[in-house]
């Protein structure tokens, strides 16, 4: 057993006129009655303590380092820098920032790949403000993938993308792409891989002895016998009969109108769902406030609330911070578990 005191968590800034500065402010005021896993914001200081002015709340902030960050913690938020390039204003994003933006995410995963921080917690970005400013990857999941080939050994990792809340946990196979070609990405390999990622983490990281999958269809009734779509019979079938063959508690394709509701979710711990929306929707329906976006697959531990930057709330203090408590706190209790584990062995 251990007793030394686990790095801090790496929390990113997000995009500086999102709400991502009003979350961390309501969490870390409210950090004793929480019991806050410590953490260290990388980021801009001036906009934490700009969005704490406007906000009315008295708040130190201090210059750290990982190593310093616990102790620091109790009096004020730790912040190691990832400086704007112009002033923040909340609601009014600007892609000059873009790089303090993308800089604080490249800084969280180099820190907790040298084992200094123990997970990243990624502040919520405005994809298309980082498009502006050149930035080539969808979302956060794929420039994490991206960031991690080294440590992966020279090859870019398939990243999986989990919704976990209390009432449902779901991963959509392909992601951030359009609607329109969802049929031609989705391949009986991805479906197979992205499910034997997630039932290897929910096992090793999340602690489920036996993962039950519970496979959506792409198409209405899971094709109704091919005559309302092909793919759930020519791709989703035999990707499920591989996955059973291979030992994997899978079922499907199942018709995805009919497998969330009560009765259905009490049959599997992971709904795998062909594109965004099908697994996102019922996600944010059931626990809009509790669920955590987290990314399976990589080499380190990262989490998000499941919300996005929420431009029109920026600096009024009406946000809701309970996803990115939720996601701090699983944060904590995945890299505990692959501590344990470590040591296990
Ligand atoms: N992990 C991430 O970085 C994510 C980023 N986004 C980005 O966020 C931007 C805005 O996306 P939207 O679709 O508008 O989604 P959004 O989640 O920002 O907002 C959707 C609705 O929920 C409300 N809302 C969101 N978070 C809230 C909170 N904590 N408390 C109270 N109400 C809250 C908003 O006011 C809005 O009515 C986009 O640029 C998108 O790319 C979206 C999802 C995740
Ligand atoms: N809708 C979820 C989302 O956009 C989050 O994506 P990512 O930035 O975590 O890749």
């Amino acid at each position: 057993m251990t007793t030394t005191t686990p790095p801090p968590l790496a929390l990113t800034m997000g995009d500086p006129a999102g709400i991502g500065p009003d979350l961390t402010l309501a969490l870390w005021t409210a950090r004793k009655a929480l019991s806050l896993p410590p953490f260290l914001f990388i980021g801009d200081g001036d906009v934490l303590r700009q969005r704490a002015r406007a906000l009315g709340l008295d708040v130190a902030v201090a210059a750290a380092e990982p190593e310093t960050a616990a102790r620091l913690f109790p009096e004020a938020i730790p912040v190691l820098a990832s400086d704007c390039t112009v002033p923040a204003v909340p609601g009014m994003p600007d892609s000059r920032n873009a790089a303090a933006v993308t800089g604080a995410i490249e800084t969280a995963v180099a820190l907790t790949l040298a084992g200094r921080t123990s997970a990243v917690v990624t502040n919520p970005i405005a994809k298309a403000v980082l498009y502006e400013a050149g930035f080539g990857f969808p979302g956060h999941t794929e420039f994490l993938a991206d960031l991690s080939a080294e440590a992966a050994g020279g090859r870019v990792p398939l990243p999986v993308m989990l919704l976990a809340g209390p009432k449902l946990r779901a991963v959509p196979v392909t992601i951030h792409i359009p609607l329109k070609d969802v049929p031609a990405a989705l391949t009986e390999d991805l479906i197979v891989e992205t499910a034997a990622i997630t039932e290897r983490d929910l096992r090793l990281r999340f602690g489920i002895a036996r993962p039950r999958l519970a496979v959506a269809g792409l198409n209405p009734h899971a094709g109704e016998g091919g005559a309302l779509g092909l793919e759930d019979d020519a791709i989703v079938r035999p990707a499920v009969e591989r996955l059973k063959a291979a030992g994997i508690d899978a079922v499907g394709p199942l018709p995805a109108d009919t497998m969330f509701h009560d009765a259905a979710r009490a049959t599997y711990d992971v709904a795998l769902c062909m594109y965004h929306d099908q697994a996102l929707i019922p996600a944010k329906a059931l626990g809009f406030d509790t669920s955590v976006n987290a990314t399976l697959g990589l080499p380190f531990i990262r989490t998000s609330p499941d919300h996005g930057t929420a431009f029109a709330l920026a600096g009024k203090g009406v946000a809701r911070p309970d996803s990115l408590l939720a996601a701090l706190r699983l944060a904590e209790e995945l890299a505990r578990n692959g501590q344990a584990m470590k040591e296990a062995r």
